[in-house]
Parts: C-alpha cells; sequence; structure tokens
C-alpha cells in the first residue's frame, strides 16, 4: 500500500526583496517524521511557514492534506488539522500556561469548554508542564516556554506537525522526554522537525531533508547520509592537515573528517554531523551547525 502524502510541494520559490530564501523546492512527504537540516538562512523556516499556511510562496503548489488551499475553507479545514511551532513565538506573558494553552485551543475552534480543557491539561502532560500550569508565562523559564510552545502544537493530534527548532534551550533529559513524544507523533502524523541537532535527528527520523541556500542537497534515509562519511572520520594524537574539520576530542584525541582517512588510519564510526559536514563543506563549518 502506498503512503498517503500529507505535504507535496511544486516548484515552490520564495524571494524576500533581494533574498531568494526557496528556490524551486520539489518535496513531498507523509507519514512519519523528517529532519530538516541546512545552515543558518538555508530556507527551513520559510519552509515550515508556507507549509504552516502563514506565508504565501512567490511561485509553485502546495497541497496540504490533500487540498489546494484555493478557497478559504480548504485553508480553514487545513489550519485546524495541523500544529506548528514557529521558530519563534510570542506569548502573552501576563497569561498562566494553562491560560495560554486554552486560548490557542479556543482559536482551533475547541468550543466545549470540558473537553477543551482535559485536551490542554492532556499536552500540557506531554510537555511535563502540568504541574507549572498554573504559573504565569513570564515566570517561567526559556527551555520551560520553549514546551509550553510545543504543547500548543500538539493540540487536537494534529495530523500534520510542524516543528521549528522545538527543542532550543531544553535540557538533555526534557530533551529525550520530547523524543518521546515525538516518535509517537510520528506513528500517526506527518511531522516536519527543522533542527540544527544533528542528534536529534539521528535519534528520531528515519528520513532527512538538507536544504542549502533555498534548495534540496540531500533527500533520503538518515543512514543513507550517513554512510556518505565511511571511511571519511579518523582519530589521530594531533589535527590532520588534509581534513576539512578537526577537534579534540575530551580524550584528547583528534577527530578529523574529510575527503579519506589517509593509510592506516584509525577509523571512528561516523556521524549524521559528520556526514552533514562533509556534505555542505566549508560553508557549514563557517557557519556552524549547532547554532
Ligand atoms: N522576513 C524576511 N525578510 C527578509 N529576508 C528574510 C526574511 N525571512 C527570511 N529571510 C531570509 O531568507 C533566507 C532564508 O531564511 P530562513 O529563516 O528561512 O532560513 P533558516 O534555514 O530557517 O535559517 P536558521 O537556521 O538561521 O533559522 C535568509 O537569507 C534570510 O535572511
Amino acid at each position: 500500500m502506498s503512503t498517503p502524502t500529507t505535504i507535496s510541494l511544486a516548484g515552490v520559490a520564495k524571494r524576500y526583496r533581494g533574498t531568494t530564501a526557496l528556490d524551486g523546492v520539489d518535496l513531498s512527504f507523509g507519514p512519519g517524521i523528517t529532519g530538516l537540516l541546512g545552515p543558518n538562512g538555508a530556507g527551513k523556516t520559510t519552509l515550515l511557514r508556507i507549509a504552516a499556511t502563514v506565508l504565501a510562496p512567490d511561485a509553485g503548489d502546495v497541497r496540504l492534506l490533500g487540498r489546494t488551499l484555493r478557497s478559504t475553507e480548504a485553508l480553514h479545514d487545513v489550519r485546524c488539522r495541523l500544529g506548528y511551532l514557529p521558530q519563534e513565538m510570542g506569548f502573552p506573558r501576563t497569561f498562566t500556561g494553562f491560560g495560554f494553552v486554552d486560548y490557542m485551543a479556543v482559536l482551533k475552534e475547541w468550543t466545549q469548554r470540558a473537553p477543551r480543557h482535559d485536551e490542554v491539561r492532556r499536552v500540557l502532560a506531554l510537555v511535563d508542564l502540568d504541574g507549572l500550569a498554573t504559573k504565569r508565562v513570564r515566570t517561567l523559564s526559556g527551555g520551560q516556554r520553549r514546551r509550553l510552545a510545543l504543547a500548543q502544537a500538539l493540540l487536537g493530534e494534529p495530523s500534520l506537525l510542524l516543528l521549528d527548532e522545538p527543542t532550543t534551550g531544553v535540557d538533555p533529559e526534557q530533551r529525550v522526554a520530547l523524543r518521546q513524544v515525538l516518535s509517537r507523533a510520528g506513528e500517526r502524523s506527518t511531522v516536519l522537525l527543522s533542527t540544527h541537532q544533528t542528534e536529534d535527528v539521528e535519534a528520531l527520523c528515519d528520513r532527512v531533508v538538507v536544504l542549502d541556500r533555498g534548495r534540496v542537497r540531500f533527500d533520503g534515509a538518515v543512514t543513507d547520509l550517513v554512510a556518505t562519511a565511511t571511511g571519511k572520520v579518523w582519530l589521530a594524537d594531533g589535527p590532520d592537515p588534509s581534513a576539512r574539520a578537526s577537534w579534540r576530542t575530551g580524550t584528547g584525541r583528534h577527530r578529523n573528517v574529510g575527503e579519506g582517512a589517509p593509510a592506516g588510519a584509525e577509523a571512528a564510526e561516523p556521524t549524521l554531523e559528520d556526514a552533514y559536514l562533509l556534505l555542505l563543506g566549508d560553508r557549514a563549518r563557517a557557519e556552524g551547525v549547532a547554532a
């Protein structure tokens, strides 16, 4: 049985004045979690904003949940069935956490108070904020606010979940707990996860799309991208001049990533980060993966 397509982008382009953010992107996504990687300014947020119906492309076709978005009714239907965590979320800071998520649920037309409140409590528990639900948003920490922003995206178990850097500022224990929430969401929904955390993509996604300067540089299985770095990562007592990137690890040995390990070098298991560095080359090194 073929997998249903939830998002289909064909020839999608977007420019902001002189800057090309997306340059003829063709992509489609079905259920499961796809990681979206790329250097700063690659176009990831622009792509997610278009998929969230917040931004219209200059050119190309967008189909979401089987609809073309040409009518107000189609837009309304799609918006009720998608969850979106923007890169930056503005909060009414005097609201409590509960009040904020409840407000978002009202906007999503959860009209009946009792089931709406149950749903708000459910998503707050998913992000481990049930104990802080009555605190005002302005008194929450940065990581707690990020989890609150994620909670509103999870309302109603949306068929399409668009997450722009969900784990920025979230502590390691909570990040791992969120992986469980996201992996469950990926079992029933289409999840697009834009992040600079290659470990999160490796841990959660079967597919990865790498964007660079508004174009798709890689689209395929995470394991296939990692495999491109086989034989290109090695350990040595110092930095290897032939390496593209080299750093001293906590053990005192240097991890070298380059086009090919010298003969006799001690090979290291490649990670997604290594493969990403090799794919994007010097440009990625200059701009940083974990921005
Ligand atoms: N509102 C805007 N006005 C002008 N230029 C913009 C605007 N939003 C984005 N851009 C530009 O479009 C390009 C793509 O930006 P976008 O935010 O989509 O990238 P990104 O991959 O999400 O980057 P980051 O990893 O830094 O969040 C960048 O060159 C950016 O400067």
